[in-house]
């Protein structure tokens, strides 16, 4: 018997499910081991074409009957957003449908309940769209790293914020006009805010954390967030003078005493030679780093209808499997309870440029402030001369709440007229 199919939402991503579960049903179902069909399609209005070739009949804006129907056997959810994709998502569980997700901002929000609640039923909630698109990810962390220990995360999560940030520093583009083109490929949210504020990149940074750290605690409210709308054409130029690029990171990294986790989003400057550098356009890249494994990089197609769709059909048809076998994953049973700590704690390192009055004695000020904060400097140059001088200081690593001070006191000296760019700086971890 053909297992049925329940789409929640027909827009960029929902309306490529549709394509390719259509064009590849046969090989569906040989992988599957029955056929995969649609049973139905919630959308906002019906009566719209939507060229899916799909009988109209099948779409209906009763999401709530759609998912709880009988005989419907799994959901695929492509609206997006808490509400009301989370009641439907309960609702199917509960029902004893299994669920494929992209939603990011709802598991990010409330996963632990989602995950529980298929526990309770027995059913599966797949969600490998909803972090780095069509990048295998998710499932290599949860499956393949379950024997080892992870003690890093970081990566390129959002692609519409790599597609702006690789237009302003390759072809020198404006802000709005690259984010307008990233909406037009289909790769930003409905609400760009979410990301080029970092909110879509902190809620997989959320969902990173769990499934790597074993912990059911982290939430995006718990990830230290800085979008890239403060990235100034300056801090640009100012990256590429160091011979490093800015890139939006997510990253999520064990304390040293292995005891809390940070969880941060944030540009940052990266040494072009750096492999997250070289990642453009929205493509995604990931490390992964583990205590056996070693250095893991995942890297692939981050955002985009059809590679975030191809996630979806690997999902589906791992869950179409799952049921077949009548067995299903149970994931989030097991809770470390890691707590996530302060951004001030996290050890991290700052370019810091200074405009300043060039005159004797302002570099030993100015160093006097780092020292005085137990901060160490890797390396200043001076640029300009006279009125027009500016320092740039880049520090050894340290906590990140002693570089924010030792940022604010620097602002405070008469000598600096302004902080020009304050940007942290990333390598790899065994890079002092
Ligand atoms: N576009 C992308 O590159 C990626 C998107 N995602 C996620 O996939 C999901 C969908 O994203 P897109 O397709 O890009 O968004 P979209 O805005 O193009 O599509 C969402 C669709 O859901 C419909 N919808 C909204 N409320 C509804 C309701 N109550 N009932 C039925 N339909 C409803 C909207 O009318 C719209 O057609 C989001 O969770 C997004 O974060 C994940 C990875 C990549
Ligand atoms: N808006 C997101 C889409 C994928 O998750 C992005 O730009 O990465
Ligand atoms: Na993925």
């Amino acid at each position: 018997m053909a297992m049925k199919v329940a789409l929640l939402g027909c827009g960029v991503v929902g309306a490529e499910v549709v394509r390719l579960i259509n064009e590849q049903s046969a090989e569906l179902s040989a992988r599957v081991g029955t056929s995969l069909e649609i049973g139905g399609v919630a959308v906002r209005r019906v009566g719209r074409a939507r060229g899916t070739g799909l009988d109209p009949q099948l779409f209906t804006t009763d999401a709530m009957s759609l998912v709880t129907r009988p005989d419907i056997d799994v959901v695929v959810e492509v609206i997006g957003g808490i509400e009301p994709a989370r009641s439907l998502i309960l609702a199917a569980v509960k029902s004893g449908k299994s669920v494929v997700t992209a939603n990011k901002a709802l598991l990010a929000e409330d996963g632990a309940t989602i995950h529980a609640a298929a526990r309770e039923a027995g059913v599966d909630v797949f969600y490998e769209a909803s972090v780095a698109g069509a990048i295998p990810l998710l499932r290599p962390v949860r499956d393949s790293l379950a024997g080892d220990r992870v003690h890093r995360v970081l990566g390129i999560v959002n692609g519409t914020t790599n597609f702006i940030l690789d237009r302003m520093d390759t072809q020198g583009a404006g802000f709005a006009e690259s984010l307008e083109e990233a909406q037009e490929l289909g790769y930003a949210e409905a609400d760009p805010t979410a990301d080029v504020e970092g909110f879509d990149a902190a809620a997989k940074a959320a969902i990173l954390a769990r499934l790597a750290f074993h912990t059911q605690r982290v939430t995006a409210a718990d990830v230290h967030r800085e979008g890239i709308t403060d990235v100034s054409a300056g801090d640009i130029a100012s990256a590429k003078a160091m011979g490093c690029v800015v890139k939006m990171l997510a990253i999520c990294q064990r304390s040293e005493a292995g005891d809390s986790i940070g969880v941060r989003v944030h540009p940052v400057m990266l040494p072009r030679e750096h492999p997250l550098a070289t990642v453009n356009e929205a493509y995604n890249a990931v490390f992964v780093e583990a205590e056996s494994a070693g250095r893991l990089m995942f890297y692939g197609a981050g955002a985009g209808g059809t590679p975030t769709a191809s996630a979806i059909l690997g999902d589906l048809v791992a869950v179409a499997r799952n049921r077949l076998a009548a067995t299903s994953v149970g994931e989030g049973g097991h809770d470390t309870g890691l707590p996530v700590h302060e951004v001030g704690k996290t050890v991290t390192r700052y370019h810091v440029a200074l405009d300043v009055a060039d005159r004797p004695g302002v570099l030993a000020r100015v160093a006097e402030v780092f020292a005085g904060n137990g901060v160490s400097i890797k390396n200043v140059r001076q640029e300009g001369s006279g009125e027009d001088a500016q320092l740039v200081l880049v520090s050894h690593q340290a906590p990140d709440a002693a570089l924010a001070t030792t940022v604010e006191q620097l602002r405070a000296l008469d000598m600096v007229r302004s902080v020009a760019s304050v940007m942290r700086v990333e390598a790899f971890s065994e890079d002092g």
